[in-house]
């Protein structure tokens, strides 16, 4: 029997719990003896499953419970001339995806992009947020916290920054609803997303609150941060980067390339992202925007899960006075980072090494604001391709030929 058919015996028979395996071998044996066990009770073949690439201990802090890993085809888009404010110069954009003809599309953009002279990207405000919701006595005590969290910001940032060598408090503003107020912690994280860095700065400043006011806490995040939830206050306040990128295209690129026209392309904006989105109540108003925002992020070991925040964004598309297209596409609340979380993983690690955004960046910030700009000049690429497939009626085409 191997060491690992051996651990699997002993999950089944109660000796060992599932999830402590790690603790009688390495973590490899330990993935392998669930793998066992879970091939035994659901009937599944995990052979590919089982065929990881890394050191399952290099995980460690990433995943519990650890079987193997899941593999997603890679690809790149691009060249693409980025002049953003953090990233300039050309770049292979990584984009993992089982959607056929996403990249194909993307690419597309991108050789446009490049032919009209590159796309330009800068990132306009940052800020990860937290927002621990406290109880009170009611409205008087509300508006009394508010007041002190006002009188005592100073402190409030002394505590929370005393977490951190990274982190900078740049605001926390007061929301109050009755007997319950929200106290809406900005942080400014440089390269790191943030969000384990804000909560446990958070967690510091309200231990403070509680020592010195009457309000208790219910929670330390009350829902108005808000984390992977769709919500209006990430769309109009942004969360980690707001970003915009564009480009004006001349008119005869979008013919010979696109197939289409600058009016085109303008008039399926308005009523297809703008008006559709409208009428839809959708806080997205854009075509695809996720799309590119999830392939990235898988590339580049971001949370998944923020791909909700990621997809709050406005494409504009106009024709200029000189006839060309102008293009821009306005991320709200894209929430990434170049270190922390899956970015140390080695397929990520190598996703961000191909963008040259690997790492702490010099200044601190520097890299995740050139991640940010990377993902928003793809996500205008794979517009300007979407809406110009639109208007050549090439949609379905497309992916009847690549998709299936
Ligand atoms: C498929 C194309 C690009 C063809 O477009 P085309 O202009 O007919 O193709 P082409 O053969 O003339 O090639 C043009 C360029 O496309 C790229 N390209 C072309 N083929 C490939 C390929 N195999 N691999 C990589 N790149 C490729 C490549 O850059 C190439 O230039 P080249 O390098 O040859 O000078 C176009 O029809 C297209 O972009 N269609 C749109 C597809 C799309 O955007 N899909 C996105 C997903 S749809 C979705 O998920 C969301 C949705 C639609 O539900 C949201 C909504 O409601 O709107
Ligand atoms: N806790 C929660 O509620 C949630 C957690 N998550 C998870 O949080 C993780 C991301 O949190 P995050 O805080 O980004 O990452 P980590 O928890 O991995 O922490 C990253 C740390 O890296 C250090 N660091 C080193 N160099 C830099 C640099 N140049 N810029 C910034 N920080 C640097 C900082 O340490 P120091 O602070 O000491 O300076 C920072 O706190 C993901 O795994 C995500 O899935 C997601 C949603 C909610």
């Amino acid at each position: 029997m191997s060491l690992a058919e051996d651990l699997a015996e002993r999950v089944r028979e109660g000796e060992i719990r599932l999830h402590e395996l790690e603790d009688h071998t390495d973590a490899d044996a330990a993935a392998t003896a669930r793998r066992l066990l879970v091939a035994d009770e659901s009937g599944a073949d995990l052979e590919a499953t089982g065929a990881y690439a890394f050191d399952a201990a290099v995980a460690e802090p990433n995943v519990e419970n650890m079987v193997g890993a899941v593999q997603i085809p890679l690809g790149v888009a691009g060249p693409v001339t980025i002049s953003g404010g953090a990233l300039s110069g050309d770049r292979y954009l990584p984009l993992a995806t089982t959607e056929g003809a996403l990249i194909a599309s993307v690419n597309r953009g991108c050789g446009v992009l490049d032919a009209a002279g590159g796309a330009n990207a800068r990132v306009t405000k940052t800020g990860m947020t937290r927002a621990p919701v406290f109880k009170t006595d009611g409205i008087v005590e509300s508006e009394a916290l508010a007041a002190w969290t006002r009188d005592n910001a100073d402190r409030l940032r002394e505590a929370a920054e005393s977490t951190t060598s990274h982190g900078e408090v740049t605001d926390v503003t007061p929301y109050v609803v009755g007997n319950n107020v929200y106290l809406r912690f900005r942080y400014d994280t440089k390269d790191a997303m943030g969000m384990n860095m804000a909560t446990i700065a958070t967690g510091e400043a309200c231990e403070l609150i509680e020592a010195e006011t009457d309000a208790s806490l219910v929670a330390l995040s009350g829902n108005l941060c808000t984390d992977k939830k769709p919500a209006a206050i990430n769309a109009i306040e942004g969360r980690g980067r707001s970003v915009t990128a564009d480009v004006t295209i001349p008119a005869e690129i979008v013919e010979d390339r696109l197939h289409t026209t600058p009016g085109a392309v303008a008039e399926i904006n308005t009523r297809k992202n703008l008006v559709g989105s409208a009428k839809a109540g959708s806080l997205g108003f854009n075509a695809h925007v996720a799309n590119v925002v999830a392939a990235m992020f898988l590339a580049t070991g971001q949370d998944e899960a923020q791909v909700v925040e990621g997809a709050n964004a406005i494409t504009t598309a106009e024709v200029t006075d000189g006839g060309d297209l102008y293009v821009s596409v306005s991320i709200a609340s894209l929430e990434v980072g170049t270190v922390g979380g899956g970015t140390k993983l080695p397929t990520q690690a190598e996703g961000l090494e191909i963008l040259g955004v690997r790492g702490g960046g010099e200044p601190a910030g520097s890299n995740a604001d050139a991640l940010a700009e990377a993902i928003t000049v793809g996500a205008l690429a794979g517009e300007l391709s979407l809406l110009a497939a639109l208007g050549s009626r090439h949609l379905s085409s497309a992916h009847a030929d690549l998709g299936r």
